[in-house]
């Protein structure tokens, strides 16, 4: 390699999703560091997938919705002149229950509005003093033979115990069906995909904002234009050397092929760690062992155009057992979540949900197989059998979400392993894995974090 192809860095950040880029901006900007910034794909932003429509310029967020307004949120957004509000531009949706597996509708009848908030706000009363043992990350998390026992029973069994069962259209339809089955995962993990701040917004106590103009891509959009030749798109990591003073890193561009060395005194890796991501970080065994124990969910969105759904209609996937007020009653994944419309001419929203082993082709086909459904039980035209194909006008592959393990790992301190990786050889980690599946909380787990990468540099 040329001299040329040599970067000399103070931080040097893997993933320009909402950890990463926020962490890049803050580091360089307000912290007067040098960063890089890697990122595979040529754009960043992550998981947010703004659809802009080629006639009409009009925009549709499939992937991220909308920001929780913590702490300093807001403000970041004022950084890049980019104005938010918190009116949501929904349509009004009747929500029809059908088992996807079948075709069959559910007679399901969800706890009125009401009845679902209150639930939600006695939710937040119980779960109030776990907070800062789960965020905005697991600093705090307790030793072993501290961690309440309600934090590792199955949520089903924590909601009637604590007689919380009216809330749960609510919190599974907005966030909580991101882990799958929600009532078979372990509490604390459930609290990671609808927690606290989620039942604040529901219960009215914290507000959620986009941007006015452009979709959430925008504010990434801003950062990048921002940060400029200092994020190498179309880069992954093929190889690093990491000491306790030092990383350096080999980047390969997959569309040129052009390698470039990083040398940088901090890492910052801002991606989920799994085996594929971290492979090429030359982790140590210890690494190795705590970062395969965690599994993960696989998210896809997309967005579809087939005359045949109701644009009235927002066909959501619940067993045929839910039948007729079955709260706790959900589908396993690897399942298609909804079809919702999305306002936009002919367009629906497509949510799946994946294990951890589901690929994009099977996410599609999964999708394809409950339009299937959908139509030959004659749910959609409800008339005649029909075939077609789902159009496609978007799709995208979150990748793996809301990590978690097993509670016995919990209770032979997990959480405590993972935290020892926070700062070994150079190196940090932010993201879901290591915190919470929110924008905005990210980016207050990394208002944290930044001071431990500072120390020293
Ligand atoms: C369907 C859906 C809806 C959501 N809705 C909301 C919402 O309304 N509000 C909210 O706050 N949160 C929402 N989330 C969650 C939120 O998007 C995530 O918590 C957040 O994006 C995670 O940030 P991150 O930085 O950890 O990862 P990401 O945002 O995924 O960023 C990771 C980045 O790293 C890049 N990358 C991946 N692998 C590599 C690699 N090997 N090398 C280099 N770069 C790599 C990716 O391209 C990406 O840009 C939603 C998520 C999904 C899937």
């Amino acid at each position: 390699n040329s001299p040329s192809d040599i970067l000399h860095r103070d931080v040097v950040v893997i993933g320009g999703g909402a950890s990463g880029a926020y962490a890049a901006v803050r580091l360089r900007d307000d912290f007067n560091k040098s960063i890089a910034l890697i990122e595979k794909q040529d754009i960043l932003g992550g998981m947010v997938d703004t659809y802009v429509d080629n006639k009409t310029g009009a925009t549709y967020d499939f992937g991220v919705q909308s920001f929780l307004n913590v702490s300093k949120a807001k403000e970041f957004f004022d950084r890049f002149n980019i104005s938010v509000s918190s009116n949501s531009s929904s349509p009004t949706l009747i929500t029809e229950y059908i088992d996807f597996n079948t075709g069959a509708e559910v007679a399901f009848q969800p706890p009125s509005l009401t009845a679902q908030i209150t639930a939600i706000a006695k939710f937040l009363d119980v779960i109030e003093p776990w907070e800062s043992m789960l965020q905005p990350g697991y600093w705090n998390f307790p030793a072993p033979e501290n961690i309440p026992d309600d934090l590792l029973i199955p949520f089903g069994e924590f909601l009637t115990k604590y007689g919380l069962e009216d809330g749960t259209p609510l919190m599974y339809s907005t966030t909580g069906l991101g882990v799958g089955n929600m009532s078979e995962v372990a509490t604390m993990f459930v609290l990671q995909s609808f927690g606290w701040d989620m039942a604040r917004a529901m219960t009215g106590q914290m507000g959620l904002f986009t941007p006015t103009s452009g979709g959430n891509q925008a504010l990434y959009n801003a950062i990048a234009k921002d940060l400029g030749e200092d994020v190498l798109y179309s880069s992954t990591v093929t190889n690093s050397h990491r000491t306790n003073s030092s990383v350096q890193l080999t980047v390969r561009n997959h569309k040129t092929g052009k390698l470039t060395q990083i040398v940088a005194r901090r890492l910052l890796v801002a991606i989920e760690p799994t085996d594929d991501n971290v492979t090429p970080l030359d982790l140590s065994p210890f690494e190795r062992d705590t970062l395969a124990k965690l599994t993960y969910s696989n998210e896809f969105t997309g967005l579809v155009d087939n005359s045949i759904f109701n644009t009235s209609y927002y066909y959501f996937n619940l067993p045929s057992s839910a039948a007729p007020n079955h709260t706790l009653v959900f589908q396993d994944e690897p399942m298609v979540a909804s079809f919702q419309y999305t306002g936009l001419e002919h367009l629906f929203r497509v949510m799946i949900i994946g294990n951890k082993t589901t690929t994009s082709s099977e996410a599609k086909f999964l999708a394809q197989t409950s339009f299937d459904t959908l139509l030959n039980t004659g749910r959609l035209s409800g008339t005649e059998l029909q075939t077609q194909k789902l159009n496609w006008a978007a799709f995208s592959t979150h990748g793996p979400m809301h990590a978690r393990v097993s509670v016995d790992e919990v209770k032979n301190g997990f959480f405590q392993d993972l935290y020892k990786l926070q700062g070994a050889r150079s190196t940090w980690w932010t993201g879901g894995a290591f915190s919470v599946n929110f924008q905005t909380k990210l980016w207050e787990f990394d208002e944290g974090l930044i001071p431990k990468i500072l120390e020293g540099l």
